[in-house]
């Protein structure tokens, strides 16, 4: 097996990776240090991520990423950062922003059809028994996918290519490893010499904090993140930013672009990354039973003190009611 070391924001954990065999004698499952079975094939029986099999989802998934790829340019990601940037729309808690989302379903999503709070709580249920003490990832991992809720009517209701799939830079060159890359010879930014090269607008080791990222759900529930003062570990931040990013945590795209932090915190990116993708399933999580838990994690105090100065310093994760 791999075992890759990782810096946790307190102390250092390791996880191992393991193929086991099953009845068969054929390798193909992948376990993770606590238990967590990587599934060989998604709910429709196909590989996961598999953007070329002629399935159901397919025709939807290939014509969401040509409107997806034609739009977004440095210009559209501009304006939206700053309109969204305002957190003017609505305000309401972590858990009630969770609620909305059993109004959307995800058209980018090969490997899913259920409405999103389901794999909300798949991701974080199914990290939280690997990684028992690590509060943080389990709430991480319930507000990843928040942002979708940019799709409904009270955030503007963008279309789905400016809500949900991949995400990849804008201002250098499109890399080929982004799913359906050829759909990019449309978006006006695809020949305009400051923005085609290999760094375009940026430079060696910048960091991805200083690199725009196509729109959508990751980078809005970032800015949401940020800037209600959550006491999230950068780790989180990241994961939350860059989930979508399977260019760079998949295929090794963009490294270049990387500093030290960007480094470190890509490490867990890549943990999550199998819960999030693999936890997608047609089992059922019961929304009633796991919410107490998550309750307490949201107005959890992020030390291991519960003592009432950090109480009453707001040292929460997040506030009771978040502007979005
Ligand atoms: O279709 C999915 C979905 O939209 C996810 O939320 C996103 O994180 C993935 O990157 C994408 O492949
Ligand atoms: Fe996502
Ligand atoms: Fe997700």
């Amino acid at each position: 097996g791999m075992t890759i070391l990782v810096e946790h924001p307190d102390s250092a954990v390791e996880v191992e990776e393991k193929k086991v065999s099953d009845q068969t004698g054929e390798e193909n499952e992948l376990v993770l240090d606590g238990g967590f079975v990587v599934p060989p094939t998604n709910a429709f029986g196909h590989t996961f991520r598999d953007y070329d099999v002629n399935s159901d989802r397919r025709d939807g998934v290939e014509e969401f990423y040509r409107i997806n790829h034609i739009n977004q340019s440095v210009d559209f990601v501009k304006r939206m950062r700053e309109e969204y940037g305002k957190l003017d729309k609505v305000e309401m808690s972590i858990w009630e922003c969770c609620e909305l989302l059993n109004e959307v379903v995800d058209e980018s999503d090969p490997d899913l059809d259920e409405p999103q709070i389901e794999h909300l709580l798949q991701t974080a249920e199914a990290i939280r028994k690997d990684y028992p003490d690590e509060g943080w990832l389990h709430l991480t991992a319930l507000i990843h996918d928040l942002g979708k809720v940019l799709h409904l009517p009270a955030f503007g209701e963008l279309p789905q290519w400016a809500v949900v799939g991949d995400t990849y830079p804008v201002g250098c060159a499109f890399d080929e490893s982004t799913v359906h890359h050829k759909h990019f010879k449309k978006n006006p930014d695809y020949n305009n010499p400051a923005y085609n090269t290999k760094y375009g607008i940026y430079s060696e080791g910048c960091g991805l904090d200083n690199v725009l990222m196509s729109w959508g759900h990751d980078d809005y529930m970032y800015l949401v993140a940020k800037e209600n003062k959550s006491t999230l570990p950068s780790a989180g931040l990241f994961i939350v930013r860059y989930h979508s990013f399977y260019a760079l945590h998949r295929a090794g795209a963009y490294k270049h672009l990387m500093n030290e932090e960007d480094i470190e915190n890509l490490k867990w990116l890549k943990i999550f990354n199998k819960y999030d993708l693999y936890s997608k399933s047609k089992v059922r999580i019961d929304v009633e039973k796991v919410k107490p838990y998550y309750l307490s994690l949201i107005e959890k105090v992020k030390t291991n003190c519960s003592c009432y100065w950090s109480w009453m310093e707001g040292n929460f994760y997040f506030p009771a009611k978040l502007r979005w």
